[in-house]
């Protein structure tokens, strides 16, 4: 027979393997959902699309989010090279940031009360079809180190996201989190370059994609159609371009890429369907 010592050792062992998404969130519905557990390999081998695919498919929208807002850009094109200014033209006409979406990523998403029975708000796609392995969404928020102290902002809040190494990003748009978020923001920001979105903290957020955080947790009923892919970007992603990035790091003084979370689909994912992802990960 086992011993106490024995057993405790094994349940721990099996419970530090999970890579929780959403820590209370797991805790109270884990056996409720057992069948909708997600299996990964270890390694950061968790990519359904390659890392050059997500980098390419963002810098194409956030390019033409930038040209449909050229108006508003000028102070920080005057200041970048002749040759990226070229890259910019001016659009035939404003556009509203879902109508940029549609025309470049071929759906959009929005904001809406769930499908689900007291799940609160969801994510749906409101225009076109999300094909298999693109790009549907953002996970926004502060970036946690694992080291770094997120005690305050994390009571009580339903929208710290655990990566599988352990970085935290902090989605909650309210409170103290949002106050955290502003502060980062504004200490990173050089001028009229902005290193991080902010907008994604309002109703209207400028990249639209940024609502990823809205996104409820598949059922035995709703299976998951999207799942999270961790993102670090590159060092060579345009300057330009960051201030539609919607995560910024805690701390200023963190070596390293910034990261993000993107999701991807994991089929065609049709008009009027809501987004669900997979809040557990059991990484073998
Ligand atoms: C990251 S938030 C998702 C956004 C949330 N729906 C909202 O309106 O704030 C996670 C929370 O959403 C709710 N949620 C997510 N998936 C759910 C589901 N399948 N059924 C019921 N509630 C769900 C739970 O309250 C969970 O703590």
């Amino acid at each position: 027979m086992p011993s106490p010592g024995s057993v405790l050792r094994a349940l721990l062992t099996r419970w530090r393997s999970y890579k929780y998404r959403f820590v209370p969130w797991v805790a109270l519905n884990l056996a409720r959902n057992r069948r909708t557990l997600r299996y990964v390999t270890s390694g950061g081998r968790d990519k359904v699309a390659a890392d050059a695919e997500v980098c390419s498919s963002l810098v194409a929208f956030f390019k033409a989010l930038f040209t449909s807002d050229i108006s508003h850009q000028r102070e920080l094109l005057d200041l970048l090279p002749a040759s990226t200014r070229a890259m910019y033209p001016a659009p035939d006409a404003s556009e509203q940031v879902v109508d940029v979406m549609y025309k470049c990523l071929g759906f959009s998403i929005d904001r809406r009360p769930s499908s689900l029975d007291a799940a609160g708000t969801g994510v749906f796609v409101s225009k076109g079809l999300v094909p298999k392995g693109a790009l549907v969404s953002m996970y926004p928020g502060a970036v946690y180190q694992c080291h770094e102290p997120i005690f305050f902002q994390s009571i009580g809040n339903p929208f710290i996201f655990r990566c599988l190494d352990g970085i935290l990003i902090d989605g909650n748009d309210r409170g103290i989190s949002k106050s955290v978020y502003r502060s980062c923001s504004g200490r990173d920001r050089l001028g009229p370059l902005e290193m991080c979105d902010c907008t994604w903290l309002t109703s209207a957020p400028r990249n639209p994609l940024a609502v990823g955080q809205y996104v409820n947790n598949c059922s035995n009923e709703r299976a998951a159609n999207v799942c999270y892919q961790e993102f670090d970007v590159p060092p060579s992603f345009p300057v330009e371009l960051r201030q539609y990035i919607p995560n910024v790091r805690y701390s200023h003084d963190v070596d390293g890429p910034l990261r993000c979370v993107v999701l991807v689909a994991l089929r065609d994912i049709r008009c009027g369907e809501e987004l669900f992802s997979n809040y557990f990960t059991l990484v073998q």
